[in-house]
């Protein structure tokens, strides 16, 4: 479906005041990371602008059987795509600069450092469903340590974005270990996909927990046990979902 298709009625609708549209703007061109350097030029688009994504959204309410005229849901177009901003604001987000301000004054401190139960809200790239869980992160400082806000708002970063779980993992992990690179990484999400309670195989009580284990963590079984017993306390996704 065209993000641009158009509804009947379009031109008759008053305009809706009272919703604020988020002040910083939005880039033209969407890049996106390629996977492999040849894949670059593929990965830049273009943005459609505001009027084009209400559209889009007109065209689902149609699809949802609804009537995108009646009076509940004049806004919900504008309302939805302010909803995107928040839900994929991660790709406005730079996981490497997020970590690029680290802390050496650490008095020679080698030991595990872990955040456990990071809040993660995420949105399934198969159905757009939520997937609602915690992350687990811990790594061995090698000289430095980073802001411990930091490791979250990177879970934020790759987590408001469309994801299959095991990328949202690798993607955490990986970018710890190349930036601060630390003797080892570990981490462990727990989440809950909507897309499997709330439709399809209707499953609830389910929770997929995929982990990315490098360094230290990968190789001495005794540290990744250490990790593992820490985070043993808090296991489940939350109960959400
Ligand atoms: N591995 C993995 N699978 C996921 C994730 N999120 C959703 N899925 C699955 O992606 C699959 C997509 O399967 P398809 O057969 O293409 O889609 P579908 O017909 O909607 O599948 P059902 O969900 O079984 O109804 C489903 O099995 C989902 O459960 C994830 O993070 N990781
Ligand atoms: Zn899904």
């Amino acid at each position: 479906m065209s993000a641009a298709t158009r509804t009947e009625g379009h031109a008759e609708r008053p305009p809706s005041p009272g919703i604020a549209l988020p002040e910083r703007p939005l880039p033209v061109n969407i890049h996106l990371p390629a996977a492999r350097p040849e894949d670059e030029k593929a990965s830049t688009l273009q943005r459609p602008t505001q009027e084009q994504a209400e559209d889009a959204i007109r065209t689902l309410l149609l699809w949802a059987g609804d009537d995108p005229n009646r009076e509940g849901l004049l806004d919900t177009p504008k309302r939805v795509a302010k909803a995107y901003r928040e839900w994929f604001c991660g790709y406005e987000e730079d996981p490497v600069e997020l970590l690029a301000r680290s802390f050496e004054e650490v008095e020679g401190y080698d030991e595990m450092v872990l955040l456990r139960d990071i809040r993660v809200e995420s949105m399934c790239e198969h159905h757009m469903c939520p997937i609602i869980g915690k992350a687990h992160i811990a790594y061995l400082p090698n000289g430095r340590v980073v802001g411990i806000s930091k490791l979250a708002r990177v879970v934020e970063a790759f987590g408001k974005r469309l994801q299959i779980q095991e990328k949202l993992t690798a993607q955490v992990a990986n970018v710890i270990n190349d930036v601060l690179k630390p003797k080892g990484v570990a981490v462990v999400f727990e989440a809950v996909h909507q897309c499997m309670t709330t439709r399809g195989v209707h499953k609830t009580g389910v929770s997929m927990v995929t982990s990315r284990m490098l360094g230290a963590f990968r190789d001495d079984a005794s540290t990744r046990r250490e990790f593992l017993s820490m985070i043993q306390g808090s296991r489940g996704a939350g109960g959400e979902g």
